[in-house]
């Protein structure tokens, strides 16, 4: 069991370890640890790795054992999703929105989550539960830094990590307001890069993004 504050308390955690959290798809299970040892070695300890590809959690497990990594799962949506990604090694979750039933699994299941929330309301609800922590998802989608900014000014007590077409240059406009924690994204860990086991190229994205500036 984890209660929701308490996966909140360690979602900041992960949050404050490095500006970005790598949104990792894995297509071949073979490019997992690589992949792994590249994003921690330039900066980015904290990887998420989503739940879309058949060999996700096999990735899972390999990166689980890169030293220094912390390796959680993606894209959960269902309670099985959950039980799956415990299964293989994940020590926190993070989705695109919230339910009840995927909250109660994860909490069951002692799962630290980063629950997504695109609105107001979806905010408000996670953190009626004690989510103070949320993923902002689908960010730049949804409005971008500007509507962060407004859902701060009414709700300063919730934490967001957005997530959803940030990339190196729009991940400062979010990193420098108060209720940004982190940012997550995909682009260091491109998939030309990785198909081409170019992990020199993956680990200078790395240091570019861990270099970012925080508010
Ligand atoms: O599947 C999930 O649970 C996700 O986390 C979705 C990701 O947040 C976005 O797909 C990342 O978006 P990009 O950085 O724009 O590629």
């Amino acid at each position: 069991m984890i209660t929701p504050q308490e996966a909140s308390a360690r979602a900041e955690q992960l949050c404050r370890m490095a500006p970005i959290i790598p949104v990792i798809v894995v297509n071949d299970v073979a490019h997992a640890a690589p992949m792994a040892q590249a994003l921690v070695a330039g900066g980015l300890p904290v990887l998420e790795v989503t739940l879309r590809t058949p060999c996700a959690l096999e990735a899972i497990v390999e990166m689980a054992g890169v030293r220094g990594g912390v390796v959680g799962a993606g894209t959960l949506v269902t309670p099985q999703d959950v039980r799956n990604a415990v299964d293989a090694g994940a020590t926190f979750g993070v989705s695109p929105g919230a339910t009840d039933r995927l909250l109660d699994a994860c909490e069951e299941a002692g799962l630290p989550l980063l629950p997504g929330a695109a609105t107001a309301s979806e905010a408000m609800a996670l953190l009626e539960r004690g989510y103070t922590v949320q993923k902002f998802f689908p960010a730049e989608a949804s409005g971008g830094a500007p509507a962060l900014k407004g859902i701060g000014a009414p709700l300063p007590q919730i934490r967001f990590c957005p997530t959803g077409g940030v990339n190196l240059k729009n991940a400062i406009d979010y990193l420098s307001l108060p209720n940004v924690l982190c940012c997550g994204g995909s682009w260091v860990a491109p998939g030309d890069k990785v198909a081409a086991g170019d992990w020199a190229a993956v680990e200078t994205l790395a240091a570019e993004a861990a270099a970012l500036p925080r508010g």
